[in-house]
């Protein structure tokens, strides 16, 4: 019989790993309490479908994730990926800012073999808690190889969604990661089912690479609202951004009070990302702002929080406004 996958378990902390007083507190927790260990010795099933260790990187609550941590994580996660014994990674995370870690991990990580972020909506000490499926799920997947090659992967709730396209959409229910383009398939009792694939750059396709970075440049994000100012998107500029995403209405559109402000920053040497407040859709070139006249991106299909994470890693390359454009595009 041929040995069993080896799949190294990141554990950074989240609800996947968080306790509550009693089994109906599902909201009301602390989290980023247990131990990878015991996260594991809890799930003796993870044998049947993979040889599995754990490794302790973080216990935080991701909301707490900066770039320093990305950096790390990153990092470990490449090297493990080199280590010829290692066939597959997980990585345990909370569920507020997985997407960020995942999509970023799916941008500098090179390589074909599955790496799979996982969180849970409630804690394990509660009813009907999901971490151990999402869990057992994730050893699962990071174990075929038929998850290789397809970037960073998420499982939650029986899905198996794309690190780059999924979000969380809602703050309580365990139905809380989607994707506008759809799962690329899904989990069930140990077995994957593919429906689609990726159509952007990532991990092997990817010109950028962990192992080249040592530092993150600073890219904030300003949200587009009614009344909107210009306080908040000065006070970047004076903090010394290197790029700002602006979170605007609709299709990416810019309060006419704030267009001088940002324009002010361009001519700084700030790169200035058009993404949208709106959950879905994708942010058009030179519609509702002249975007080739002010020199600004569009962050694409983006959420703001993922375009920071693309403008960060492409900031590391260039500093070129088309080539930044560029990017948006491939990835
Ligand atoms: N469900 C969760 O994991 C939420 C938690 N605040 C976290 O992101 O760490």
């Amino acid at each position: 019989q041929a040995a069993k996958p080896h799949v190294v378990v990141l554990a950074t902390g989240g609800t996947i790993a968080g306790a509550g007083a009693s089994a109906a507190n599902s909201a009301t927790y602390a989290a980023a309490k247990v131990p990878v260990d015991k996260l594991l010795a809890g799930l003796p099933e993870l044998s049947s479908v993979a040889k599995v260790s754990g490794e302790q990187v973080f216990q935080i609550a991701s909301e707490s994730f900066t770039n320093e941590h990305l950096l790390k994580l990153g990092q470990r996660v490449s090297a493990l990926a080199k280590q010829e014994d290692v066939d597959g990674i997980v990585i345990t995370h909370g569920t507020d800012t997985l997407e960020e870690t995942a999509y970023f991990l799916n941008l500098v990580v090179r390589t074909a073999k599955p790496i799979v972020v996982v969180g849970s909506m409630r804690p394990g000490t509660a009813l009907s808690a999901d971490g151990a499926l999402n869990l057992y799920d994730a050893v699962s997947v990071a174990a075929s190889k038929d998850a290789g090659g397809k970037g960073v992967l998420v499982t939650m709730n029986d899905e198996i969604q794309s690190g780059r396209d999924v979000s969380k959409t809602i703050n309580i229910k365990t139905e809380a990661f989607k994707s506008q383009w759809g799962p690329l398939g899904m989990v069930v009792e140990g077995r994957n089912y593919w429906f689609r694939a990726p159509a952007k750059r990532h991990t092997t396709g990817s010109e950028f690479n962990i192992d080249d970075i040592q530092a993150l440049p600073a890219v904030d994000i300003v949200y587009g609202y009614g009344n909107m100012n210009t306080t908040g998107i000065e006070a970047y500029g004076k903090a010394g951004v290197k790029a700002l995403i602006h979170a605007g209405t609709g299709n990416g559109s810019v309060a006419a009070q704030a267009v001088p402000a940002l324009q002010a920053l361009r001519a700084q040497g700030v790169q200035v990302i058009r993404s949208a407040r709106v959950p879905d859709g994708f942010v058009l070139r030179n519609a509702e702002q002249p975007d080739d006249k002010y020199d600004w991106v569009v962050a694409h299909d983006l959420r703001p929080q993922k375009a920071r994470i693309l403008a960060m890693v492409a900031l590391t390359r260039t500093q070129d406004s088309k080539e930044l454009q560029r990017i948006f595009w491939e990835y």
